[in-house]
């Protein structure tokens, strides 16, 4: 088995207030991204909920910041602030010593293995982190492209949402090349509070379906009880108060649970990438002949919840399917 340690970088950082990282920015970008630990370019591949605002960590930093987007106009809120540009993903690569990849599924290899794809402007001495969620098979395929080019390869997706992006306090579950790792290490903590390597390529997106499996099967559980707890007379922001102070306090009832109470679901995380990691993970599940029946159930009601056009709302609108279902079986 992998072994897995954990390296607490707020320890080991320079300035910091609050949350956020200070560089001292006096003389040129690359000056600057040296005192974060880090020499060379970095390249940034898709800006969308989570990428646009690690990228922008990055170049807050004082890192010397590529980027690309297959919808141009992402770009330009980071080019404004002192980001480079490049139309393509093997542009991006070429032109970069280390490029990160923040992209929505398995389908979104192409943008390292297609035609124009990151892989094509590898080199030897160059890297590629994947922190997008995917599973393990997609992960390897694309370390394939990655590494016969002579480049090295890292997969890194994170744990921790929008607001922990912003603020620069993801958790990256990173696997594959390890000097690789050491290398970025600097750029992860950047935008991360902890990271752990987890060994060979496919074990850390094997880690964050397992983590996002229990976290859409948590949510389905939460929203039955909030619309149980209406059913019954009960006053479901008690509901929550009471859950906040017991065992099974989480985060996540507590930010998510007075605005699905509100019927309200900005998106901080798309139900659809939930449904796709429940997807992955019971295919995971599959492959090892083990049963997840809960999780099973949960990736049915995302899949009602998606025919309901809820696909681009935050996953907790996942309690909308569910006050469907109470409808129709009233009808
Ligand atoms: N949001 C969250 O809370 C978290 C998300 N994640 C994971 O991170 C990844 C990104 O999530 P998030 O930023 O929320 O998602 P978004 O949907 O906001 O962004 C997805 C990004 O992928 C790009 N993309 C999608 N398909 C393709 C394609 N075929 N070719 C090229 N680019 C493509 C999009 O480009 P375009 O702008 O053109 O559509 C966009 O840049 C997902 O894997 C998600 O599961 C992980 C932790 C937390
Ligand atoms: O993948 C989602 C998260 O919140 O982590």
């Amino acid at each position: 088995m992998a072994a897995a340690f954990l390296l607490c970088p707020r320890l080991a950082l320079p300035l910091r207030r609050g949350s956020r990282l200070l560089v001292s920015c006096s003389a040129s970008s690359s000056d600057a991204a040296a005192g974060v630990g880090f020499q060379g370019r970095v390249g940034f591949l898709g800006l969308g909920i989570m990428g646009a605002p690690m990228a922008s960590n990055l170049i807050t930093a004082g890192c010397d910041v590529t980027v690309w987007n297959r919808t141009k106009s992402k770009c330009d809120p980071l080019l404004s602030l002192g980001a480079k540009f490049e139309s393509s993903p093997a542009g991006v690569a070429s032109s970069c010593d280390v490029t990160f990849a923040m992209l929505a599924d398995p389908e979104s290899a192409e943008v390292a293995c297609g035609t124009n794809g990151a892989a094509e402007g590898m080199a030897p001495g160059k890297g590629y982190v994947d922190v997008s969620t995917v599973d393990d098979v997609t992960s390897k395929f694309i370390s394939r492209h990655i590494t016969s080019t002579g480049a090295s390869f890292l997969e890194a997706p994170v744990s921790g949402s929008k607001k922990p992006a912003e603020d620069g306090l993801l958790i990256f579950l990173t696997a594959g090349d390890e000097s690789l790792y050491k290398r970025v290490a600097p750029l992860l903590d950047v935008m991360g509070k902890s990271r752990f390597y987890l060994g060979d390529v496919g074990n850390g997106a094997t880690m964050k379906l397992v983590v996002n499996m229990v976290m859409g099967s948590m949510m389905v559980s939460f929203a039955e009880g909030l619309l149980l707890s209406e059913k019954v007379g009960l006053d479901p922001n008690t509901v929550i108060e009471v859950i906040s102070q017991g065992a099974i306090s989480a985060p996540m009832f507590s930010l998510k649970g007075p605005s699905m109470v509100k019927a309200a679901y900005p998106t901080a995380f798309p139900l659809k990438h939930q449904q796709k990691d429940l997807r992955l993970a019971l295919a995971l599940g599959e492959m090892v002949s083990q049963p997840i029946p809960t999780a099973a159930a949960a990736n049915e009601l995302y899949k009602v919840a998606k025919s309901l056009g809820l696909a681009d709302q935050d996953f907790s609108a996942v309690i909308e399917a569910l006050k469907a279902k109470v409808q129709n079986s009233q009808q």
